[in-house]
């Protein structure tokens, strides 16, 4: 089994191939443009960010990606086929998300969570499975494997049993994108998935998704820490009012002065990460903790006691039972 660390995994070789390639994706609700004419790419290996202002267009395009919206112009496809406008088939065809607003089985076990986001990979029908066939068991069997490397891989693997609703905040969002790995897919979509960490829980998640670039993974992350995005990807996209502003390495989108205007405000001083680094290890100092993306801090960053709420949105806070 495959366990990360906080050690930084090398960068994979270069490989310029796109899996994904939108064009002129564009979102009209009514009157708004949510999404205008947006073109991005992301290639196998690479981990591209999307940032933006509040209500910037992030989300919408990333439901145009993923069949959750059929855009009103534009295409996107995936390794050179047109993505299918359901959830379900680009989800198999090999592009899995997490989403803003933690959406897990609260009253599922860890591993069963786990056990949901297979159900893409397996081909097992009901007559198989409520037969208990011998096909039906071995099939059973891979998957709860395969979900168990995932679980040891994002460091969920001890609370495989545990309720979900449990979980503290930062595992949750951990069990999310494992819950998203098990589909295997080429490229991973993440909606925020630091929002409402503390400093260790976000270096955790950075070199987390390290880790599943380095397995092959090629990743698109939307998110508003921007020492996180700066630090973590190899190209990054601005959307400004449903538009692309910039796109280009961190070094480049960090000294465009249209995105320090629109975004950015002040740009930064000193290397990125240094204020986190200086706090998260005073803090292990303090607490003995191991670090690692697989190691849960046991935090509930969220301070809602209850494990389930997002600590951003506390009104979008919702589980998949609750909708
Ligand atoms: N289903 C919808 N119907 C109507 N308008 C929508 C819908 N979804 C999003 N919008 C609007 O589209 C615009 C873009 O919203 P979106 O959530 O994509 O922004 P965002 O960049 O993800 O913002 P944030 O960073 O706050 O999550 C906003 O003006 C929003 O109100």
């Amino acid at each position: 089994m495959t366990t990360t660390t906080a050690t930084t995994p090398p960068a994979p070789a270069t490989d310029d191939t796109p899996v994904l390639t939108a064009t002129g994706v564009t979102m009209r609700f009514g009157g708004l443009t949510a999404v205008r004419a947006v073109d991005l790419t992301v290639s196998a290996h690479e981990i591209v960010g999307l940032i933006g202002p509040n209500g910037a267009g992030k989300t919408t395009f990333f439901n145009c990606l993923t069949g959750l919206y059929i855009p009103t112009e534009g295409t996107v496809t995936y390794r050179d086929t047109v993505l299918p406008p359901k959830p379900h088939l680009v989800t198999k065809a090999g592009v899995a998300r997490t989403f803003q607003n933690i959406r897990l089985f609260a009253n599922m076990t860890v591993l069963e969570n786990v056990l949901v986001g297979r159900h893409t990979r397996t081909h097992e029908g009901l007559f198989s499975a409520l037969l208990r066939t011998p096909r039906f068991h071995r099939a059973e069997t891979a998957s709860t494997r395969r979900a168990m490397e995932l679980l040891d891989f994002t460091g969920l693997a001890p609370k495989a049993d545990h309720l979900a609703r449990n979980l503290p905040y930062g595992e949750q969002r951990k069990l999310e994108i494992a819950r998203a790995l098990a589909s295997d897919p080429g490229l991973l979509l993440l909606d925020e998935p630091t929002a409402g960490m503390n400093p260790q829980e976000t270096r955790a998640t950075e070199a987390l998704v390290r880790a599943i670039r380095a397995q092959g993974t090629a990743v698109l992350v939307i998110e508003h820490d921007m020492r996180f995005i700066f630090n973590l990807c190899d190209r990054v996209a601005v959307l400004v009012q449903g538009e692309k502003l910039v796109e280009g390495t961190s070094d480049v989108v960090q000294a465009d002065e249209r995105v320090i205007a629109a975004y950015l405000g002040t740009p930064f001083e000193g290397a990125p990460g240094e204020e986190e680094l200086a706090e998260v290890e005073a803090a292990e100092a303090g607490a003995g903790a191991t670090t690692g993306a697989g190691a849960g801090t046991g935090t509930d960053t969220a301070g809602t006691g209850t494990g389930t709420e997002t600590a951003g949105d506390p009104g979008a806070a919702r589980t998949e039972e609750d909708r």
